[in-house]
């Protein structure tokens, strides 16, 4: 089964940029040419949003790259879903391979991070991966599926979640996964769903790669009958590299 979703490619920004550097990013993110099928969103770091909000095209929707685990309060340094809607985003990337592993968030915690934020109608963009040493022992299916357990048993429905299958050895290495590698997970997760949520979850779902894709690689990967789109780093923060990976679509049209 393959994914029946419009393509999805997201720029995730990391803790980059500038108020000047964002200024010339967005300028070449306005003037740039997208295929107009593709769902597009870019992740500023929270201080930028509002900057990149005001002065985007709206043909690209923002998404946040985190969000706090309930309502907002008495909760130092962090932002809240509430916060996040009133400025504008409509997306929050959650269970990023960075936060799991640098910051030490936990897949209990993630969940309950996505089900806040889908309970107040923000759209998740839900990572998971496996670290190298968990693919060289054998346990790339097991890390995802445990991972995309704590979604499931924490969302109230995925009508608003896209799957980000970022395996950690690839994310900022240079190294991107082989087609095949993206594609035999990708259908794992989708089988996941399918025998765990629904059918028509899977097939609606979309489940997106990343790991250093760039202009360069984009195409061939867009061709995998499960790669319905791309969460994109690195190659994020160059408008028009950015947009060749939007419009690797077409590489998928040409392949279906
Ligand atoms: O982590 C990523 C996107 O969320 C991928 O980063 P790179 O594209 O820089 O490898």
């Amino acid at each position: 089964m393959a994914g029946t979703g419009q393509f999805f490619v997201g720029g995730n920004w990391k803790c980059n940029g500038t108020k000047e550097s964002i200024t010339k990013l967005i300028s070449d993110l306005n003037s740039a040419k997208m295929e107009s099928d593709v769902d597009v969103v870019v992740a500023p770091p929270f201080i930028y949003i509002d900057q990149v909000k005001s002065s985007l095209t709206d043909r690209i929707e923002i998404s946040a790259q985190n969000s706090w685990v309930s309502k907002g309060g008495a909760f130092t340094g962090e932002i809240s879903v509430e916060q996040l809607k009133d400025i504008g985003c409509k997306w929050v990337i959650l269970g990023h391979s960075e936060r799991r592993h640098v910051i030490g968030e936990d897949n209990q915690f993630i969940g309950k991070k996505a089900g806040y934020a889908l309970s107040q109608g923000v759209g998740v963009i839900a990572c998971i991966g496996e670290l190298l040493e968990e693919r060289e022992a054998g346990k790339t299916f097991d890390v995802c599926y445990q991972q995309l357990k704590a979604y499931a048993d924490a969302v109230p429905s995925w009508d608003n979640i896209v799957i980000a299958y970022e395996p950690v050895w690839a994310i900022g290495t240079g190294v991107v996964a082989t087609p095949a590698q993206a594609q035999e997970v990708h259908v794992a997760v989708r089988d996941w769903l399918k025998n765990n949520v629904s059918a028509e979850v899977a097939s609606k779902t979309r489940i997106i790669y990343g790991g250093s894709v760039n202009g360069g690689n984009c195409a061939e990967l867009a061709k995998q009958k499960d790669i319905d789109g791309f969460l994109v780093g690195g190659a994020s923060l160059k408008g028009p590299e950015f947009a060749t990976i939007v419009n690797s679509v077409t590489s998928k049209k040409v392949a279906a």
